[in-house]
């Protein structure tokens, strides 16, 4: 059909069968038939709390109340008749609570590292301590160190290593005399269990909040362990705050409302880090030990949210690994507002204090930042907190800038009265002094380097409020008689803060821990039963899924190279040449210029054509020895032999194998994979496009010889002769299926012989052409039709007369081969394949065979890294879910592991203290 095509278009348009691509359909038919185919806080938590108290604000008023403290006693002893008894005995407590542990604090070096280094650079009385004092405080250090290895040590274990280590802390504290050596062995060991304890209750809220990530769950919503949540108006101070506690400046900064998405801050005490560092695990950027590049991340992570919506509720994690910092979970949130800038949207007032309201729901603490120089009636974080918290009991109040208002002032400010805070208020100085950035003029990174006596901007501002706090002992009467009844505790300083937000993180995360643990153990035999249920308890990896969806994909593609071999490769080549053949017989044969209507569009000289060819009815009774037919059939020959049939053969296995690649990802194990498809394809085509060029001109070498001579043998002329008889009755039958439906588009066949007859008069100049409508009724659409009825007629007449030819006996012999082109010229194309196929076989199926699932192992088995191949195996639903819910499983197994250690060294802390 394909050279009835081209022949038609060489004599005029013939769009309807053009659009008919022959090869494409016929190649697609062959592939298909191969196949191609944390009860109330337990005993140990309250009665510990003195202990706590003193292990823990020892530090607390280490920074700036030790000046305090000193000059509190100077002030009792000058005001002491003022005082009645009862007043001592409270300020005696307080003593005890405060200002000798302070002491204690100080002069114990049995304090956490993070610790140690603040009060080292804070307490000038401890840089005037007596060598003996040092030496003694080495030893205790060591102590301490040993505490810190043993936590660090317990850590990497699992939770009943805590457990084991914590006893043994327990023990060794139980037989303590109280000798201060013993004592502080003690505190050493009660900071170490605190510390260990809030951790472990950080990081089963951690899992917790990742297994509600992934999905409701009932009893889980009845889990809150809670986080310690900053507020405040803008600028009042909340960043300054946060970044004395972490002791480096990262929170993102500017004038153009920057903290749009809450911050949600986890710090992790890590004793034995090399190096302080932070990392955001939602970005995977690992860990980043530069805080200015922590800075610009956070920044940029802000300012995503355009100016028209100006917050967002969706958090941003991050966490900070450091050996100065306490175990904490904070969460910094964008500052109240009074009135929206003229970009923001109007609503935005009320979005903060919904956002607020939503992070200081209970369970959560609330670290309420108002600053000294505003009036405390018009704090937004009070009002917000006192409206949320009214009986004050989550709610600790964090006055800053006390230097910029009066000291007499300040003390009022730290007495309010008008909303008591059973947690109470500190007081703090936390800008970071000028002295200290002067210090380091390089500007932001340097200070992120530190200074001098290894001092970070912690603390720079602990040392610059002990100086401000010594200055004006005023401030000290706060800490004595806050409200009145002495049942409001005052303390200053961001050391105080900091100890203050630890030991209440602690306090709240334990009265939660027996409800939490009960919670977590319900979800784990929900999901038990439900991995039962659903998955019989199979486990699933996603390498595992990769390695198994890989197997089959190799399976199926081993049965395609099984169907797909050399035979196939041989009848595809073969149908490809078959069809070139036939194009070269209808060029050079299959003309009948004597009784060719006029066709009017015509590409070359009719005259140059009349002289060249000649009707093929004329060929059976041609002489022998008539030179236009040997020429017509080397013409077609060479046109054969050198029509490239290395590239052609190479890009018909090519396409072919990269079609049946694309099949097999589509409809096989990789089918929901589009990301493996791609690599698959990849693979594909980079084997292929490797092997093209050296295959085409291996091939094109080998077939060289027949473009000089083609040596036929009788068998393959019989075989030949069988064969072209196949291709022109299959040519016959297409050409009768087109007429048929040119008459049906005609409107029946009577009406399509009128206009073919109307078509060779006016050929023959008996009827006027343009008569055909006014006249006949003959439209120009029938007109055309009529041409090609007769075209397809007469192509019939010659097919059959060539049939017959084929029959005849002037055709048995290949002696006759110039009277039989279509036997010879399938002679030659059946040569040409077999050649072909020889080296289509060696140099690129059997390469490709042998390639690709190998390629595949490389890119999908060791190439893929754990991220993509969990990725990959999620993409698949159900995989998705087995995967999620085994995950869930694990997850709540290891919660319920670790808060079940959390309980059990409450119960020796409990045994302990009894
Ligand atoms: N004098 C003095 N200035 C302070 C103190 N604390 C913070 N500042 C300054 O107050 C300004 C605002 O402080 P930030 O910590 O950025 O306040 P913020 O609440 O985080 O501000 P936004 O993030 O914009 O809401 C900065 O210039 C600080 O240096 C302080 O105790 N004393």
């Amino acid at each position: 059909m394909y050279r009835l095509m081209r022949y038609a278009a060489r004599r005029r348009p013939w769009s309807p069968l053009l659009e008919r691509t022959r090869p494409r359909l016929y190649n697609i038919y062959l592939y298909r038939q191969m196949g191609g185919a944390a009860t109330s806080r337990g005993i140990s938590f309250t009665s510990g709390a003195k202990i706590l108290a003193k292990i823990v604000r020892v530090p607390a008023a280490a920074g700036g109340a030790v000046v305090a403290g000193i000059a509190y006693v100077n002030y009792q002893v000058q005001e002491a008749a003022n005082y009645t008894q009862k007043k001592i005995d409270e300020a005696t407590d307080w003593i005890t609570g405060t200002a000798s542990s302070v002491k204690d604090g100080i002069e114990s070096l049995s304090t956490p590292e993070w610790l140690k280094g603040l009060l080292g650079s804070t307490t000038s009385e401890g840089q005037q301590r007596s060598h003996s004092e040092r030496d003694e405080g080495s030893s205790h250090d060591t102590a301490s160190q040993e505490t810190a290895k043993q936590k660090s040590s317990n850590e990497n274990g699992d939770g009943g290593g805590d457990e084991a280590a914590l006893t043994g802390m327990a023990a060794a504290a139980a037989t303590a005399t109280m000798s201060d050596d013993d004592a502080e062995e003690r505190v050493a060991a009660t900071n170490a269990q605190m510390m260990l304890l809030t951790r472990k209750m950080i990081e089963i809220r951690n899992i917790l909040q990742e297994i509600s990530t992934g999905g409701g769950s009932r009893s889980l919503t009845r889990v809150q362990l809670p986080s310690i949540v900053v507020i405040g108006s803008q600028s009042s101070g909340k960043s300054s705050v946060l970044e004395a506690i972490v002791g480096h400046e990262f929170l993102p900064k500017g004038n153009n409302m920057v903290t749009r998405r809450p911050i949600e801050l986890t710090l992790i005490n890590s004793p034995d880090a090399a190096a302080e560092y932070g990392d955001f695990p939602a970005l995977k950027l690992g860990k980043i030990t530069d805080f200015a590049q922590i800075q610009r991340t956070l920044t940029d992570l802000n300012l995503a949210i355009p100016d028209s919506e100006a917050v967002s509720d969706d958090p941003i994690r991050l966490n900070i690994y450091s050996p100065h910092v306490p175990d904490l979970t904070l969460i910094d949130l964008p500052g109240y507002i009074q009135i929206a800038a003229a970009d923001q949207p109007e609503t935005l007032k009320s979005k903060i204090m919904a956002l607020c309201d939503k992070y200081i729901a209970a369970p959560n603490i609330i670290v309420a930042i108002s600053a000294a120089d505003v009036d405390l009636a018009n704090s937004t974080a009070l009002r917000a907190a006192k409206r949320i918290d009214p009986r004050g009991e989550r709610t600790i109040g964090v006055i800053t800038k006390l230097d910029l208002v009066d000291p007499s002032r300040a003390v009022e400010l730290l007495q309010n009265r008008s909303y008591p805070l059973q947690m109470g208020y500190v007081g703090v100085v936390s800008k970071v002094p000028s002295s200290f950035a002067s210090r380091t003029s390089s500007g932001l990174l340097s200070r992120f380097s530190g200074f001098a006596d290894g001092g970070d901007i912690g603390s720079a501002i602990a040392k610059n409020e002990e100086a401000y706090f010594g200055r004006h002992p005023v401030l000290t009467r706060a800490l004595i008689d806050a409200d009145g009844t002495g049942q409001q505790q005052v303390s200053l300083g961001v050391i105080n803060l900091r100890n203050k937000l630890m030991h209440i993180l602690e306090r709240t995360m334990a009265k939660n821990l027996q409800p939490a643990c009960d919670a977590i153990h319900q979800e784990l035999e929900e999901t038990t039963y439900q991995f039962k249920v659903e998955y019989n308890d199979r486990p699933l990896t996603a390498e595992s899924y990769l390695a198994q969806s890989l197997d089959s994909f190799k399976l199926s593609f081993k049965e395609f190279a099984g169907k797909f071999g050399r035979e196939q490769v041989r009848a595809m080549l073969k149908s490809e040449l078959d069809q070139r053949v036939l194009d070269l017989l209808a060029q050079r044969y299959w003309n009948r210029l004597d009784e060719e209507p006029d066709l009017s569009v015509a590409t070359i000289d009719d005259t140059t054509i009349k002289s060249v060819l000649r009707p093929v009815s004329e060929l059976p009774s041609a002489p022998l020895e008539d030179v236009y037919w040997h020429r017509q059939l080397d013409a077609c020959v060479s046109s054969l032999t050198k029509s490239g049939v290395g590239r052609t053969s190479t890009t018909l296995v090519s396409n072919a194998l990269s079609g049946e690649m694309e099949h097999l990802v589509n409809s096989g194990a990789f089918k929901t994979h589009p990301y493996v498809k791609t690599i698959v394809q990849d693979a594909t085509m980079e084997i292929l496009n490797s092997r093209f060029y050296s295959t085409a001109d291996q091939v094109e070498n080998c077939i060289k010889p027949y473009k000089y001579e083609v040596e036929v043998e009788d068998r393959e002329w019989t075989k030949s002769r069988e064969h072209a008889f196949a291709l022109l009755k299959e040519e016959l039958r297409q050409c009768e299926a087109a007429y048929y439906k040119l008459q049906r588009s005609s409107g029946g066949a009577k009406k399509l012989s009128q206009v073919e007859k109307f078509v060779e008069k006016s050929c023959k100049g008996l009827v006027k052409t343009e008569d055909a409508n006014e006249i006949y009724g003959f439209s120009q659409a029938l007109i055309d039709k009529g041409r090609e009825g007769l075209f397809l007629t007469k192509r019939a007449d010659i097919l059959r007369l060539r049939m017959q030819a084929l029959k005849s006996k002037q055709c048995k012999s290949k002696d006759s081969k110039y009277y039989c082109p279509e036997v010879f010229l399938d002679v030659v194309a059946d040569k040409l394949t077999q050649t072909a196929v020889l080296f289509l076989n060696v140099e690129l199926l059997s390469d490709f065979y042998y390639h690709l699932p190998r390629e595949l192992d490389t890119r999908l088995g060791h190439g893929l890294g754990p991220e993509k191949m969990e990725s990959f195996a999620k993409e698949n639903a159900k995989v998705r879910r087995h995967l999620e819910l085994q995950e869930r499983k694990q997850k709540l197994e290891l919660a319920a592991e670790k808060i079940e250690s959390v309980i059990a060294m409450q119960k020796t802390r409990r045994l302990q203290s009894a």
